[in-house]
């Protein structure tokens, strides 16, 4: 059986559409060298700036790049996901050290003897419970050397030169050395874009399957990181059993808004969210370097009035097809910068550590991870202003796509149905509203909701087999 289909039930490459948008670096440095020519500006402060030219050969070098990128030139934006994992290999004894196979390598490669004594992990070297290191990695002798090693049924026995002893199983030795397992790393599964018309049959998972058992948990969490969202029907519609909905997942996350939310258009908080206005599709928490990764609404009434109807748009879908339409402005959108703020309540201005782009890739991988669009909380763009002219006709491309019938997917909340998604991926708004309105929800961060996915997928030992640490 392939490691993929060990690693990960979830994951079905055969189906697999499209998550991830692949910005290739060359495209990329080709966009900043043409802004570069015009205006000699990269990134905006000339004296710190390293022209992406220069990072993306760097990056160029690396060979997971390389294959991902192909993907990409080879499919138009787009790659199929998961990359296909190598069957696991066993690791060999050679010449008095050990071999692993390296996806990176496509080939089997020595185990630097320094990494092998820094990841023994026995007792004394990493905490049996906090799984924490306890070894001083820099008081390993500079010439530690395996003095022997021994093959044994699951795994290799190895007397150090220190005078240490370690056990290394097979499996571990195996996943450490491979590059691609950023599946578990980043929680990837299956992801599926859609438009409007998943009106028809939206993500729904009933409150006391999700409740009462780690299955139902797994199967919400699995329909959020395939769809981006979905709905919980079935939950008594009280702030009290919304919350502890919610906390199935993970804690509620605090900002200056408090911690678990129940709003109404009171203005109590100094942001348009608490009037009756309509909002325009957004992802929030743009004025924080790491905004929530879920959010959450549970309408629980709204009498003498009407609208308030809720919208939603599969941010990926709308970044594919910016990339389709029109490559430039796509990959504009991922490299200028946008600053954020939240201002309104007495004596608060936040701002995250730096502006980011609207459109936000792994680094490595090249993958879109993150959508941050907000024209409510945007604040200076940073670019020249007599460049600004071409972010703006990137942004009203953007914009289109988001505002397109195609990509609208309007729908009205109810007591008892709460709605979930994914604040990374998935655009949200509503409709000016009269009447007395009343919702209630949280935030989650991404780090806790990519936690409890990753356990429930894979289980605490797998992960850390992926991080090379168990
Ligand atoms: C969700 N809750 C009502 C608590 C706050 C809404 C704040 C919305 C803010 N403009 C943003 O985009 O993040
Ligand atoms: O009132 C709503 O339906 C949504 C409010 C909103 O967009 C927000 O709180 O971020």
């Amino acid at each position: 059986m392939s490691l993929h289909r060990l690693l990960n039930p979830v994951i079905n490459a055969r189906h697999a559409i499209v998550p991830n948008q692949v910005v290739s670096q060359s495209r990329v440095s080709r966009v900043l060298h043409q802004t570069r020519r015009r205006s000699r500006w990269i990134g905006g402060h000339k004296s710190l700036a390293q022209p992406l030219s220069s990072i993306a050969q760097r990056q160029d070098s690396s060979s997971d790049l390389r294959d991902i990128r192909l993907a990409h030139q080879n499919s138009n934006h787009v790659m199929q996901f998961p990359p296909s994992l190598p069957a696991l290999s066993r690791p060999l004894v050679h010449e008095n050290s050990i071999m692993a196979y390296s996806d990176n390598a496509n080939k089997f490669v020595s185990i630097p003897d320094i990494w092998l004594r820094d990841n023994c992990q026995c007792s004394s070297c990493v905490h049996e419970i906090t799984k924490q290191r306890l070894l001083d990695t820099f008081q390993i002798p500079k010439d530690i050397s395996i003095k022997l090693c021994v093959e044994e049924d699951y795994g290799i026995r190895v007397s150090w030169s220190d005078g240490h002893e370690s056990y290394y199983t097979s499996d571990f030795l195996a996943k450490s050395a491979l590059k691609n397992n950023l599946v578990i790393r980043q929680g990837l599964a299956k992801t599926s874009l859609w438009t409007s018309s998943i009106e028809r049959n939206p993500p729904i998972v009933e409150y006391d399957s999700v409740i009462k058992s780690d299955v139902g948990l797994k199967d919400w969490l699995c329909k959020i990181r395939e769809f981006g969202f979905c709905y919980v029907d079935g939950t008594p519609p009280t702030p009290e059993d919304t919350e502890k909905l919610l906390e199935r997942i993970a804690f509620i996350r605090n900002t200056h808004y408090g911690g678990f939310y129940d709003f109404t258009a009171d203005l109590a908080s100094k942001d348009t969210a608490y009037t009756s206005i309509a909002l325009d599709a957004h992802t929030d928490n743009t004025y924080f370097s790491d905004p929530a990764g879920l959010q959450a609404f549970h309408l629980l009434s709204h009498t003498e009035g009407d609208g308030g109807a809720s919208l939603l748009v599969d941010g990926f879908k709308a970044a594919q097809d910016l990339a389709k339409q029109d490559s430039e402005a796509y990959d504009l959108l991922s490299i200028v910068n946008v600053h954020a703020h939240a201002s309104g309540n007495d004596g608060i201005s936040i701002q995250p550590y730096r502006a980011f782009p609207v459109l936000l890739h792994d680094p490595h991988t090249h993958h879109l991870v993150q959508v941050r669009w907000n024209s409510s909380d945007r604040a200076a763009i940073d670019m020249p202003l007599e460049e600004v002219q071409r972010w703006y006709d990137a942004a009203g491309k953007w914009s289109k796509l988001l505002r397109s019938s195609e990509n609208e997917y309007w729908c009205q909340l109810a007591p008892g149905r709460v709605l979930v998604f994914d604040n990374w991926r998935v655009l949200h708004g509503r409709s000016a509203f009269t009447g007395k309105r009343r919702i209630c929800g949280g935030y989650i961060n991404r780090d806790d909701y990519l936690s409890r996915f990753k356990m429930l997928n894979w289980g605490q030992e797998e992960v850390l087999k992926s991080l090379a640490v168990a």
